[in-house]
């Protein structure tokens, strides 16, 4: 695979909309400056239609939920699905109550998303398939992640990037698997989160083919992870917090290349 998309990330400045949680939406829209996107966070029901007209994807988080800002992010994927700009959904913590189940339910159904990412738990969740989460972390389960994003990616019609400690991209016939990172990543909070903003600024770049643009922001993150934890110990979490937006921010293509551990299997020429 080509990596060839930093760059053009940097060039063009993507101006990436955010609906997301109260938790992180100040380290995802400086994880966005640092990668060379543009972050907008607005969850007012007057405004988010409109910012579709100039935004080039909408990335919607239900960390945090509540009535007020579901019907933002139904009126605004909506006018997102209209205007032709890319949607992402993360559904952090979807299996953790029933409101997240059927606020994402009702997002499923009425907004069409290009891409979905979430840990295994969370996408088990919406594959139907047994797992225990704990909370918005992946927690336990036996089952086959490859499966379960294929068998998600098949249902939903869109591609699904199941992230962990190696991270499974399926449109439902391709699967990527991605064996960079570093398991200083769930140590911090919003890092999760924060794949999801940058797999919408990839999306604003390449919507031709958005198996590859997920595969390559999937690559692009848990690379400048790894560069950001080489020279820490196992417990500065702090440095790897603020580590890993230097790490974003100098990152290149060339580096992603190199340091690429990415598996294709599927699709026609199989
Ligand atoms: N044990 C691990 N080893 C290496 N990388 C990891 C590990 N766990 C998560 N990651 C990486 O962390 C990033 C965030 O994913 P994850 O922690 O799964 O999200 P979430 O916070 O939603 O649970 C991804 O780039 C993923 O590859
Ligand atoms: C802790 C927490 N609680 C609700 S949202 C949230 C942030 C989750 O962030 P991430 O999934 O990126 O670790
Ligand atoms: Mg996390």
């Amino acid at each position: 695979m080509q990596f060839n998309m930093i760059e053009k990330i940097r060039q063009t400045n993507p101006l990436i909309h955010n609906i997301t949680n109260i938790v992180v939406a100040n380290y995802v829209a400086n994880g966005l400056l640092a990668l060379g996107a543009s972050p907008i966070m607005a969850d007012a029901e007057q405004e988010v239609a409109e910012l579709a007209t100039f935004t080039s994807a909408l990335v919607l988080n239900i960390g945090t939920l509540d009535a007020v800002k579901v019907k933002a992010m139904l009126l605004a994927g909506k006018a997102a699905n209209q205007q032709g700009v890319p949607v992402i959904l993360d559904p952090v913590g979807v299996g953790a109550t029933s409101y997240r189940k059927q606020a994402v339910a009702e997002l499923l159904q009425q907004v069409k998303f290009t891409a979905i990412r979430g840990n295994a738990g969370e996408i088990a969740q919406l594959a139907g398939v047994a797992w225990s989460a704990k909370g918005v972390d992946a927690g336990e389960g036996g089952a086959d992640i490859a499966q379960i994003a294929q068998q998600a990616a098949q249902r939903y019609q869109c591609v699904v990037a199941v992230s962990g400690e190696i991270d499974y991209i399926s449109d439902g016939k391709q699967l990527a698997k991605i064996a960079n990172g570093t398991p200083m990543f769930p140590k911090i909070t919003g890092s999760g989160c924060l794949l999801g903003a940058v797999i919408g600024a990839f999306l604003a770049l390449d919507q031709q083919n958005p198996f590859i643009a997920v595969t390559q922001a999937c690559t692009a993150y848990a690379v400048a992870g790894e560069i950001a934890a080489q020279h820490l110990q196992a417990t500065q979490y702090g440095q790897f917090y603020t580590g890993l937006l230097d790490s974003l921010a100098a990152l290149t293509d060339q580096q992603v290349q190199q340091l690429a551990k990415v598996t294709l299997l599927g699709g026609d020429d199989e």
